[in-house]
Formats: structure tokens, sequence, C-alpha cells
């Protein structure tokens, strides 16, 4: 058993419909879905704006490594393909925390697999719907556990500004 918080983004095609592919996918598992942003594109390639949204989804039979096999399944199937780092992509699925079973979170510097995600307090498309589902949920980077808030605090003000909320919903008919 394990509960995640995943990042999900689009900025080729059909964007919604890629990352309603996730919530479709992971159905009951899901305990928390945010607001879909728009968001200037992170990392310096020019490119379209992507979509973001942060899923949190717990699953008993998974562990944190079946998140991410899972995630790269799920990008497999919106035909991702994986040419530039940071470069544009039908669907990117992030696993940005991991907890147990036993509700402690997960740390892992493995490369395949680096637990929280390595990036996430640098990025406000991530950290702003993650806040809006999970207000209270602490980060660790550069080894401090600080909450969103402060993470978001820290980035220039054009990063922040770069996340728009949108009209666009992902939770699945019930
Ligand atoms: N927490 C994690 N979530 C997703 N992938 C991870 C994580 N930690 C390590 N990886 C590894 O990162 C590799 C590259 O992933 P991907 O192609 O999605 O990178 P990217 O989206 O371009 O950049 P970034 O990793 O900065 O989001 C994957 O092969 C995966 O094994
Ligand atoms: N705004 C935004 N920028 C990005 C994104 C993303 O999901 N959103 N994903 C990237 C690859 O990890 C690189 N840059």
């Amino acid at each position: 058993m394990s509960r995640a918080v995943l990042s999900i983004g689009s900025n080729i095609g059909d964007r919604t419909a890629h990352l309603r592919s996730v919530t479709e996918a992971l159905g009951d598992r899901i305990v928390a879905v945010s607001p879909v942003y728009s968001t200037a594109p992170w990392g310096g390639v020019e490119q379209q704006d992507f979509l973001n949204a942060v899923v949190v989804a717990e699953d008993p039979s998974l562990d944190c490594r079946g998140w991410l096999d899972l995630g790269r399944q799920l990008e497999a199937a919106a035909d991702r393909v994986r040419e530039q780092r940071w470069g544009p992509r039908s669907l990117d699925v992030d696993v940005v925390t991991c907890h147990d079973s036993d509700g402690r979170e997960v740390l892992s510097d493995d490369p395949e697999l680096t637990l929280p995600h390595p990036r996430a307090h640098l990025r406000a498309f991530v950290l702003v719907p993650w806040w809006d589902v999970e207000p209270q949920a602490t980060l660790v980077a550069d080894g401090m556990r600080r909450p969103l808030t402060e993470w978001l605090a820290a980035l220039d003000v054009d990063e922040r500004e770069g996340v728009r909320r949108t009209e666009h919903r992902l939770e699945p008919p019930r």
C-alpha cells in the first residue's frame, strides 16, 4: 500500500484529454485532484504552454516503484516520445512524493526513482496545484523540510505568475 503525489503535464495534442487519461486510469484510487493550470514552460526550452495538475492517489497493491511504472505506462499510452530533456511531451507523469503503508515518507536517491522528486521545489507548476490539494504538505529539498508555501515564496515572481488556473476539470465521473 502506498500513497503518491503525482505531477501530470501535457503540452502536445489534446492536453486535457491526456491529463484526463490519468484520472480515468486511477479511478477509485484517487484521493484528490487539483484544478488544472496553464503554465509557462519551465526549463529553458522554447515550446507551447503546458497544462499541469497534481493528483494524490492510494493503491493497496502498489509500492513507490509501482507508481513510476504506472506513470510510464500512461505516458506510453499517450504516445509519449522521449526526445529532448524538458522538451515537449503529450504526457508527463512524475512521482513527487510517496508514503508507505505506515504513512512514512519514502526517500530515495536512486536515479531511476528519486524521492521526493529532486526538482519539485523549483517548479511552481508542481507547488501551486499541490498546495491546492494538500495545503499542509511539506517538501524536503536541499536538506531542508519546508512547507510548500515557503518553497513557493523562494521562487521568482515570474515563475509563480506563469501558473494560471483554468476551468478544465479532471475528476472522473462518479
Ligand atoms: N520521482 C521521479 N518521478 C519520475 N521519474 C523519475 C523520478 N525520479 C527519477 N526519475 C527518472 O527520471 C527519468 C527521466 O524522466 P522524464 O523523461 O520524465 O524526465 P523529464 O520529465 O524530462 O525531466 P524531470 O525529471 O526534470 O521531470 C526517468 O527515466 C525516471 O526513471
Ligand atoms: N510548465 C511546465 N514546464 C515543464 C514541464 C511541465 O510539466 N510544465 N515539464 C517538463 C519536463 O519535466 C519541462 N518543463
